[in-house]
């Protein structure tokens, strides 16, 4: 939240050359709070898994957000149960006379398709196309990072020699921009993927910038220059045992898979990973609640859900 301070202090000065956000007391005076309405479109075969970390992440924050689950109508889920689609999910047809205040596009494991060959492709070049007018703000995760700066941009997805499994560093790559307030000067992210953006395609494209990268992992923010899309490379939303979880299946199923980088104490299997990348998801999220979706979005979106 931002801090009110009187617009003759000092520190109102300092504060706002270091990217603190500060408002003055006219803005403050003006502003209407209500609680934000933001979806999740779970693409992900773990929805229950999923809806879990990052409920977690939108939750740790004091502002009020109804939260709206939709899953693609195009797509039979193997592994949710259509009882628990029935009872906790709705479809993009249900929502789409609607505003949203943010929406979250969750990864999913079809990375390695051509994005035509996924079967809920056209439903969701249709939910992409319907964001840039009816969402103050939308979060792209991992695959749909990777199909929104397709869809949008052109972008390409390039296949990668091995698969990008690990805990990498990654350092900012700008300097004032709202969603990287607060973050340090390196900090840690999961990745788990087979392919890649191309990051020529991002260079070349003077309506993205790319806000913070990894030497290991490659591009991981981008964003539009208004925050309104904003692309995620990496699950900052993966619970400490995710990456484990992922191994112990593809060895079990006798792939010939690496051990996930930087994960386990002198990868060693046997041993517990700690997770040094709480703090910087709960951060990533807080700022793009706050700066992107809170701070930007009319207080007028029209009627509930
Ligand atoms: C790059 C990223 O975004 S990473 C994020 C994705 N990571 C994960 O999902 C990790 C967890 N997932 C998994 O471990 C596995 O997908 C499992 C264990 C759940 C299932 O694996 P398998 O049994 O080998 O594959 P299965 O045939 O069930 O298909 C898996 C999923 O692929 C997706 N999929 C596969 N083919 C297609 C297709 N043509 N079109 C759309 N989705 C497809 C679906 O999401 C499907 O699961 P769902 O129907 O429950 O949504
Ligand atoms: N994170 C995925 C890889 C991308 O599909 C997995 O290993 O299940």
């Amino acid at each position: 939240m931002p801090i009110k301070i009187p617009d003759s202090l000092p520190a109102k000065e300092v504060l706002s050359g270091e990217n603190i956000f500060v408002m003055d007391e006219s803005q403050a005076f003006h502003q209407d709070i209500r609680p934000l309405r933001i979806a999740i479109l779970n693409l992900m075969p773990t929805k229950e898994t999923t809806e879990t970390q990052l409920l977690r992440l939108i939750g740790n924050s004091p502002l009020q957000v109804d939260v709206i689950l939709l899953h693609p109508s195009s797509h039979t889920s193997k592994n949710t149960s259509p009882e628990h689609l029935k009872s906790f999910y709705k479809t993009f047809d249900e929502i789409s006379d609607r505003r949203l205040d943010g929406l979250i596009v969750t990864g999913a494991p079809v990375e390695q398709l051509e994005f035509e060959d996924v079967n809920y492709w056209e439903e969701l070049k249709e939910i992409f196309e319907w964001s840039k007018h009816n969402v103050t703000s939308t979060m792209h995760i991992c695959w749909a990072a990777q199909a929104g700066l397709y869809h949008h941009f052109g972008v390409r997805k390039v296949s990668l020699p091995e698969k990008c499994f690990g805990v990498f560093p990654h350092t900012l790559s700008h300097n004032n921009f709202k969603l990287l307030r607060g973050f340090d000067e390196v900090f840690h992210v999961p990745h788990s993927r087979h392919t890649d953006v191309s990051r020529e395609d991002i260079e070349a494209n003077p309506d993205l910038q790319i806000l913070a990268e990894s030497e290991e992992a490659g591009v991981y923010l981008v964003s539009t220059h208004d925050g309104r899309q904003i692309f995620v490379t990496g699950h900052s939303e993966y619970d400490p045992f995710s990456l484990k979880w992922e191994y112990d299946r593809d060895i079990a199923k006798g792939m010939d898979i690496a051990l996930p980088k930087h994960y386990y104490p002198k990868d060693d299997p046997q041993r517990t990973p700690p997770a040094v990348w709480r703090a910087h998801a709960n951060l990533l999220f807080a700022n793009w609640l706050n700066y992107y979706v809170y701070q930007e979005t009319p207080y007028d979106i029209g009627p509930i859900i």
